[in-house]
């Protein structure tokens, strides 16, 4: 199978801009089949207009979108009726694009809304809506399914929900690109991620690969004195502190006996060394000097 075959997105140089703002800047990204795909990035970095583009919803300033047909997508709020109940709504959807109320039961069932259907929107939670949303998505059994933030607003209990929903489709053998501002949710559940800032995607590749393997962590006093150890081990530009105060040297975890040895000997306690593995917030962090707030 070539590499073109399981492609059911991608973008090429894909730009959009807004009189002097380039709200989206030479985005060339592939969405493969079977795959969740995290669009990651902090709020206003080019995630919406992106997706919309990609949908054939607005248009490229320059540069190109495509995406296989058809595309389930719930990418702003859908405009459901309040006082219909979810299954009515779904049922007006399911006419006026074609579907028999069959597939409205099977969505229905697919995002375990079926015990509640007949209740009224109004009434859902918010985590209700957003899988009604969802279900509407799923209309017509589409082989990509492109969620704009569907996590945003809820509370725990209903993040949690519709990361089992999205983890349960993939499974299913569907394809989600799905955008987040969340590392953690990202990290847990997509197989590959896109991480875009200031409207240009910085890197795209698997969680793993960019997590980038594992390094030491050390906590020792005096701290000045370990981080000229660890300079002079890992380079200047291999040492980073942590929030939390720990040492995080790109080295191999194979070094960290050497690494004990040369905090000893230039007189330095160490409280704590092991094999770290870099979160996805830290390598976000490397590349960026985005906001604090694109914290999980
Ligand atoms: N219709 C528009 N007119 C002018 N500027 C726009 C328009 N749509 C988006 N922008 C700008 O483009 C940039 C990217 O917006 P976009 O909504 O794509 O970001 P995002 O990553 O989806 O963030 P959020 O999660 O907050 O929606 C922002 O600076 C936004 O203000």
């Amino acid at each position: 199978m070539n590499a073109q075959a399981t492609t059911v997105a991608s973008t090429e140089s894909l730009t959009k801009v807004y009189g002097d703002r380039v709200a989206v800047d030479q985005v060339s990204m592939t969405v493969r089949r079977g795959e969740v795909y995290g669009f990651l990035g902090p709020n206003g970095a080019g995630k919406t207009t992106t997706l919309r583009m990609l949908l054939g919803l607005i248009r490229p300033t320059s540069g190109t979108a495509s995406a296989i047909s058809p595309v389930g997508a719930l990418i702003e709020g859908p405009g459901f009726f309040p006082y219909l109940s979810g299954r009515a709504n779904l049922r007006t959807l399911a006419r006026y694009r074609g579907f028999a109320d069959a597939e409205v039961e099977r969505v229905l069932e697919r995002v375990d809304l079926a015990d509640r259907g007949d209740d009224r929107f109004k009434g859902y939670s918010l985590g209700m809506k957003q899988r009604l949303g969802v279900a509407a998505a799923l209309m017509g059994d589409p082989d990509l399914i492109v969620l704009d933030e569907p996590t945003n607003g809820l509370d725990p209990a209903g993040m949690a929900d519709m990361r089992a929903l999205v983890v349960d489709l993939a499974r299913g053998g569907q394809t989600v690109l799905l955008s987040s501002h969340l590392l953690a949710e990202v990290q847990e559940i997509c197989d590959r991620v896109g991480i875009i800032h200031q409207g240009r995607l910085l890197r795209e590749g698997g969680v793993a690969e960019l997590r980038g393997g594992v390094s030491i962590r050390l906590r020792a006093t005096p701290e000045a004195d370990a981080l000229a150890v660890a300079m002079r081990l890992a380079g200047d530009d291999g040492v980073r502190r942590t929030d939390d105060g720990a040492l995080l040297l790109t080295l191999p975890p194979d070094d960290a006996p050497r690494v004990a040895r040369e905090l000893v000997g230039a007189g330095v306690d160490v409280h704590e060394i092991t094999a770290a593995e870099r979160s996805l917030e830290e390598v976000f962090f490397e590349m960026t000097s985005a906001p604090k707030e694109m914290t999980s």
